[in-house]
C-alpha cells in the first residue's frame, strides 16, 4: 500500500511506520520511529488516493445510478453509494492468492481493509449472525440501532445488486476473454431498479451476486469505522494511512484538507517521542449523542475497554444495559 500511495504522489515522513497497535487485540496502528516536533508534517495523501463520494459518482458505469440513490434516499444514500462503489471495486480486485494480474485502481489499498470479521482484529455488529444479535444484544441499549443498521444494509445489498452485478459480471466475462458471451449479455441486460416490475423475470439482477452481501457489509464496516470528515463542505471519506490510526480522546495528530487540491495533510499536534503511537480522535467521547454503547455499534469497540466485548455483554455490563434503579 505504501508503494502504491507514493506512486500516487503521497508524501510520507520517513519517521512513520505501521505495526500492531499498543491497544491490545485491536489491529494495526501508526507510530513515529523518531521524535517529531509539534506541527511537523507526518504525511500528505492526495485526493486521488482517497475513496470519496466523487469517486463513486464519477464511476463510469454506476455513477449516475449512485447519484439517483442519493437523490431519492437523501443523506443516508451517500453511504449506500460509496459502499456500492467499494463493493464493486473489491469484487473486481485480485486477492494476493489470485493469479489474475490486472489490479484495480484502489487494489493495494482495498487489500488492507477488514472485509471480514477478525481481519486486523476488526469486530462489528454487521459481521454478526442474527442469532448472535438476539443472544447478545437483545435488551441492551444497542439493540434497536444495531437491528436498524443491519436492516438498512440488507436493503442496500438488494438495491446495489441491481446496480453493480451487471458490470461486475460483464468485467469478469471480459477477463475470461469470452467476448461472444459479453455481447449476448449486453443485448439482454438493460438496467432497471430492483423494485421495478418486469414482464419476465430477469435472473441477471434478481439473484444476488455471489460474494456481494459480504462485500457490501465489509464496505459498510470500513465506512463506519474508518471514514472521517476533515474540513467543512466535504463528506466523510476514506483516507489511506489516516485510517490506520487508533482512536484516543487525547489525539496526537490533526488532519485537514487542503482546499487548493483536496489533499489531506496530517500533522503532529504536539512534540512526540520516538516509538510513540499516533492517535486520531474519531468522535469526542464527551458528545452526548455518542455514549459508549453507540460507539460500539458504530466503531466496533468501546474506548478504554480492553475486556472481551462478548464477556461484557454476557455479564450485562452497564456500558450496554440500562441499570434498574435500586430501591
Ligand atoms: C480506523 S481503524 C484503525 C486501524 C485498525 N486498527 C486496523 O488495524 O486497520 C478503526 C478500528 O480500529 C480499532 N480501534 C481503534 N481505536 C481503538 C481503541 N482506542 N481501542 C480499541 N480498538 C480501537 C477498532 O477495531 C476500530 O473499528
Amino acid at each position: 500500500m505504501l508503494i502504491w500511495l507514493k506512486s500516487k504522489g503521497a508524501d510520507i515522513n520517513s519517521k512513520i511506520e505501521i505495526r500492531p497497535s499498543t491497544r491490545q487485540g485491536s489491529g494495526y496502528g501508526v507510530f513515529v520511529k523518531d521524535a517529531v516536533e509539534a506541527d511537523e508534517l507526518l504525511f500528505t495523501i492526495p485526493r486521488s488516493a482517497c475513496i470519496t463520494l466523487d469517486q463513486a459518482l464519477q464511476d463510469e458505469v454506476c455513477g449516475k445510478t449512485f447519484q439517483k440513490i442519493i437523490d431519492q434516499a437523501g443523506p443516508g444514500g451517500i453511504t449506500v453509494a460509496m459502499a456500492g462503489f467499494m463493493a464493486k471495486e473489491w469484487l473486481l480486485t485480485p486477492t494476493t492468492d489470485n493469479k489474475r494480474t490486472q489490479d484495480t485502481s484502489f487494489g493495494p489499498y482495498l487489500r488492507t481493509l477488514p472485509w471480514t470479521r477478525g481481519v486486523n482484529n476488526q469486530e462489528h455488529i454487521l459481521f454478526w449472525s442474527n442469532q448472535e444479535i438476539e443472544m447478545s444484544l437483545k435488551g441492551s441499549m444497542c439493540y434497536s440501532e444495531a437491528t436498524a443498521l443491519r436492516e438498512e444494509v440488507n436493503l442496500a445489498i438488494r438495491v446495489l445488486n441491481g446496480i453493480v452485478k451487471p458490470p461486475i459480471e460483464a468485467q469478469r466475462r471480459k477477463e475470461r476473454g469470452d467476448e461472444e458471451k459479453e455481447e449476448e449479455a449486453e443485448q439482454n441486460s438493460g438496467f432497471s431498479w430492483p423494485w421495478q416490475t418486469k414482464s419476465t423475470e430477469d435472473t441477471t439482477t434478481t439473484t444476488i451476486l455471489e460474494g456481494l452481501p459480504e462485500a457490501v457489509k465489509g464496505a459498510f464496516v470500513c465506512l463506519l469505522t474508518r471514514a472521517f470528515e476533515d474540513g467543512e463542505g466535504d463528506a466523510e471519506k476514506l483516507v489511506p494511512m489516516l485510517d490506520m490510526m487508533q482512536h484516543s480522546e487525547d489525539p496526537s495528530i490533526s488532519h485537514v484538507m487542503r482546499k487548493s487540491d483536496g489533499s489531506v495533510q496530517v500533522r503532529a499536534r504536539k512534540a512526540l517521542e520516538g516509538g510513540e503511537e499516533l492517535f486520531n480522535q474519531y468522535r469526542s467521547e464527551l458528545e452526548e449523542s455518542m455514549p459508549y454503547h453507540r460507539f460500539f455499534t458504530r466503531y466496533g469497540f468501546v474506548p478504554g475497554v480492553e475486556e472481551d466485548m462478548m464477556n461484557l455483554l454476557q455479564d450485562k455490563s452497564s456500558i450496554f444495559f440500562a441499570q434498574t434503579a435500586e430501591v
